[in-house]
This record gives structure tokens, C-alpha cells and sequence, in this order.
């Protein structure tokens, strides 16, 4: 394990320089395993340094625009390749900073690389269709273009994957963008910039903005010159984007929460059940918007799946991320853990049971970090808030059902719909499910956390705009369609 003495200050990326906000001011990044390590120093900054990087970035569209996708498509391998170099520290510094296990940031950042070489492949890959006119002697096409400058504002919990899946497919299809990283991971979306300067990109097609949330990623959403804004994060910020969005007229995408249901039939293989509910609900401590937070089980294998799932948990390793013994790690933050252990203290109150955990550890050497034991209740029902809204922590909610379709019923009665999950071996079963869930992501006797990076990503309901991420599906977000007509 590295040990890091040196505590550097990171700047804003504005026009192919590194320059420090006009604040002159910075803030810290801290170690969520170890509140008094600090991470790094970031830029606190201000209007005027969104305006630049909204400049520098309309300045580099035309050339960067008119360099064509195979060429562009050899600047992102170049900085994969660059990333990969530098996989380890990369991934140790996610880690350090955002908490989660170092196993899964290594997961993370390989992920990264190979978005960014998925989209380089697309800059050879076709771009409209020949559609046959009415006028036998005209050629009709449409080809896609793309929007200008793009704002992209994104969230701690994927700090490579989410920069990363948001920045590849805007860059191939032509545009240049500003980029606003979370705060609590702005160091580790820092060496990913750090990557793309090291890949030479011409100035301005990449900048990088670093501050408050409602200074900086408030000023992207509502300059004029910023032509499409693309979000992942909070309900709250999320609805905040669209108004002001919708209210001049700039194409947005918004990637928000979820509150995902598995649901175990009572022909489940229980073992492989209780992994996936495992694995959705606690990696990275529950902070994805896939993992799974409510379960839903068949009343006749209800305690069995119980006992084996609060055995397992019991299980689990709490500790620090660079040990690879923790499975547990910390919340991002201490907001994060206070919100976790509110929704715990709701849950008692609103009369579900706690079985296992609801409150910090107390073993020695975890008293600096934002740690939660992982929780798990029984009793929930839909009208109590944490059978609701997002918890975004090692929370389970326990939910007895006596038939499939109560459970279906039970999965689809929240705000959200993102993704779900069912384990059966009944085929009626699984097409039901399939069918009637209202969720983005459906998975079938597998777990509801994780995506794949080259298919659409995205959810019902309140978990998006409606719009898909990822994949082939990015370039309906990136790109605007011009239907061609060509007479001789
Ligand atoms: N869908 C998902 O993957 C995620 C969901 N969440 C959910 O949101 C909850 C709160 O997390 P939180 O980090 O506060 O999420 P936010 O929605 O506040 O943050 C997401 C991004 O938006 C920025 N932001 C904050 N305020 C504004 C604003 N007024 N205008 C423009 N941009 C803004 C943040 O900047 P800054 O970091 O500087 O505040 C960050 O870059 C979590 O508990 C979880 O439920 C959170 C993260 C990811
Ligand atoms: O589950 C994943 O890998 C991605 C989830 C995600 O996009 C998120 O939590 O924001």
C-alpha cells in the first residue's frame, strides 16, 4: 500500500492550461476512511472560471468539429492507453478518496478504458442512413451532428466511470465540453483530466472546473452558450437542471436515483439469491443508483432466504477500502453517512424491525471514518420512507409477499425505475416480470447493481429523463440528426 506524503493542490483545466481559480482560492478533499487525511486541495471556483472554460470550449468546436471521428476517435485511444498506464494510482486515489474497495476501483477505472476505446471504435462506425426520396433522382441521408458545447456535471460514487461514460461519446460525435466534477471526488477526476492533457487534445475541446455545485455547476446549466447539459446525481439538483434547461431552450440528460427492488420467487436457488442481494446492497456501501434496496421475498422460502442473507452479512469485513479484507467501506462524506443513519432512524420510528446493524461501528481504528454497519430491516412496507426514496447506504428493506404478483405489484409501487430484479426458475414467471416491470434495467437471476458499458443505461420514471446513456444509445443525447436532400 502506497503511502502519500506530498499533498498537492489541483487546478481548474481551462483552455489547455492549468490555472488556478480566480478565487485563489481552494478547497480540501478528504479520506472518508480517515477524516484528517487530506487528499488533495481543489479549486473553489467562481462564474467567471465557468466563463472562461465556456469560451475556451466554443473557440475549439470548429476545428475540433471539422477534424473528422476517425480523428478523433485516436485522441480517446491515446488516452486510454495513458489511463491504463497509470491504472494503479488511479485507482488507489478513487479509493482514498470516495472509500469504496480498491477492488472495485480497479474495476472502475479499467471500466474507464475500455468506454473510451468502445467510443474510439465508433468514430469508424456509421453516422446516418440513405433513406430513398419520393424523386428517384434525389439523394436523401441523414447524418448526425453534434450539439456545440456540452455541460457535464457528475456525481462522487463513479468518479472515473461517470466522467468518463459522459466525455467519450461527447468528444467522438464532435463536441467540446466543460466539465464539473463532484466535489467530495474532484481530486480523482482531476488525474483523469491529467490523462487527457498528457494525450495533447487540442486547447479548449476539454475543460475542467472544479467548486460549489450551485456556483459552478449553476452557471454551466444557465449559460447560453452551452448548448446541451448532461447530469448524474441527486432528484433534487437533477429537476433543478431540467427548468432552467427547458427554460433556454438547451437539450439535457438527467441520470438520477433508484430504489431497486429484487424479487426472490419461492423456486429461487437461495444461495445464488442471497449473493446478488448482497452484492447489489452493500458493494460500494450502497452507494449506486442501481444497488439493490428493497427485497422482496415469497413468503414460503422468506425465512430461510433471512437466515442465510443475515448469516452472510454478518459476515462482512467493515473497514478501510485499500484493505482488501473490507467489504464494507465508508460513506462518501459525513453529510452522506448523517443521511444514511437518519433513514435508520426513520425506519425504527415508522415501525419497520432492524435485524442487523443500523448504527456506526464501534471496533478500534474506524473511529475517523464514515462507517455504517450494514442494516437490514424486515416489516417495510411501501408507505413508510424507507420503502420510498433513496437511501444510497448499506441499507436492505425486508418485504414478505405471499405471490408473484403482490411482489411485482410491491416493486413497481415507488417514484423510481431504474433497475430490478428477479430470481425464479419459472418461466411464466420470469416473462411476467420482464413485462410488467416498470424499470430500465431488467435482470433475470442476476443482481440489479452493475451495467455494461456497451448497452443503453437508463431508467423510468423518476430515475432519468427518459434518456439512455451508454452504448449506441449516447448518440441520441450527443448529436442532432440533419435529414439531407440532395437534387442534381
Ligand atoms: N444517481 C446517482 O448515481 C447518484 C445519486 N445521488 C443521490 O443524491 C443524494 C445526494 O448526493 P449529492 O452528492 O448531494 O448529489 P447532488 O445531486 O447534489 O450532486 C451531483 C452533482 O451536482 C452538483 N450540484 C450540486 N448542486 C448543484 C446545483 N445547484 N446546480 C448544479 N449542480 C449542482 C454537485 O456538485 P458538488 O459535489 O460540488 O455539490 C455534483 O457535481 C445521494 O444521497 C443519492 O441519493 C448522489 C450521487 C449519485
Ligand atoms: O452500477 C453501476 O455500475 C453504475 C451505477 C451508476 O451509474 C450510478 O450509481 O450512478
Amino acid at each position: 500500500m502506497t503511502v502519500q506524503t506530498k499533498i498537492l493542490t489541483y487546478q481548474n483545466y481551462i483552455n489547455g492550461e492549468w490555472v488556478e481559480s480566480s478565487s485563489q482560492t481552494a478547497q480540501k478533499s478528504i479520506n472518508p476512511a480517515n477524516k484528517n487525511e487530506i487528499v488533495g486541495y481543489i479549486q473553489n471556483s467562481t462564474e467567471d472560471d465557468v466563463n472562461l472554460a465556456v469560451a475556451a470550449a466554443k473557440q475549439a468546436y470548429k476545428n475540433w468539429r471539422k477534424l473528422g471521428a476517425v480523428a478523433r476517435g485516436n485522441y480517446l485511444y491515446k488516452i486510454a492507453e495513458i489511463i491504463e498506464k497509470r491504472q494503479n494510482e488511479i485507482a488507489e486515489t478513487l479509493t482514498r478518496e470516495m472509500g469504496k474497495p480498491l477492488a472495485e476501483a480497479k474495476g472502475e477505472t479499467a471500466r474507464g478504458i475500455a468506454i473510451l476505446r468502445y467510443y474510439a471504435a465508433e468514430g469508424m462506425r456509421k453516422t446516418g442512413d440513405v433513406i430513398p426520396a419520393s424523386d428517384s433522382r434525389a439523394l436523401m441521408y441523414t447524418d448526425r451532428v453534434p450539439l456545440g458545447v456540452v455541460g457535464i456535471i457528475t456525481p462522487w460514487n463513479f468518479p472515473v466511470a461517470i466522467p468518463i461514460w459522459k466525455m467519450a461519446p461527447a468528444l467522438i460525435y464532435g463536441n467540446t465540453v466543460v466539465i464539473k466534477p463532484a466535489s467530495e471526488a474532484a481530486v480523482t477526476a482531476a488525474k483523469i483530466i491529467e490523462c487527457i492533457n498528457d494525450a495533447g487534445l487540442p486547447k479548449g475541446v476539454v475543460n475542467f472546473v472544479t467548486g460549489k455545485g450551485s456556483i459552478v455547476g449553476g452557471r454551466i446549466i444557465e449559460h447560453s452558450d452551452v448548448n446541451g447539459i448532461t447530469f448524474t446525481g441527486s432528484n433534487t439538483i437533477g429537476k433543478e437542471v431540467a427548468q432552467k434547461a427547458v427554460a433556454r431552450g438547451a437539450k439535457y440528460q438527467l441520470e438520477m436515483g433508484g430504489k431497486n427492488p429484487i424479487i426472490i420467487a419461492d423456486d429461487a436457488d437461495l444461495e445464488k439469491a442471497v449473493d446478488a442481494t448482497i452484492s447489489g446492497g452493500f458493494s460500494s456501501t450502497g452507494q449506486k443508483c442501481t444497488a439493490t434496496s428493497r427485497v422482496i421475498i415469497h413468503e414460503k422460502v422468506y425465512d430461510d432466504f433471512k437466515r442465510m442473507l443475515i448469516e452472510k452479512t454478518k459476515a462482512l469485513t467493515v473497514g478501510n477500502g485499500l484493505d482488501p479484507n473490507s467489504k464494507i467501506t465508508p460513506s462518501v462524506s459525513e453529510a452522506q453517512l448523517n443521511t444514511v443513519l437518519s433513514y435508520i432512524e426513520k425506519g425504527k420510528s415508522e415501525g419497520a424491525t432492524l435485524l442487523l446493524g443500523g448504527k456506526r461501528p464501534e471496533d478500534a481504528g474506524l473511529e475517523n471514518g464514515f462507517y455504517v454497519e450494514p442494516t437490514i430491516f424486515e416489516n417495510v412496507h411501501s408507505e413508510m420512507t424507507i420503502g420510498q426514496e433513496e437511501i444510497f447506504g448499506p441499507v436492505l428493506a425486508l418485504m414478505k409477499v405471499t405471490s408473484i404478483e403482490e411482489a411485482l405489484h410491491l416493486a413497481n409501487d415507488v417514484s423510481f425505475g431504474l433497475s430490478a430484479s428477479i430470481f425464479t426458475k419459472n418461466i411464466d414467471h420470469m416473462f411476467d416480470f420482464i413485462d410488467e416491470i416498470n424499470a430500465g434495467l431488467v435482470r433475470v437471476n442476476y443482481e440489479t447493481a452493475g451495467v455494461e458499458l456497451q448497452a443503453p443505461f437508463g431508467g423510468m420514471k423518476d430515475s432519468s429523463s427518459g434518456s439512455r446513456e451508454q452504448g449506441e444509445a449516447a448518440k441520441e443525447f450527443f448529436t442532432s440528426i440533419k435529414t439531407v436532400f440532395v437534387k442534381p
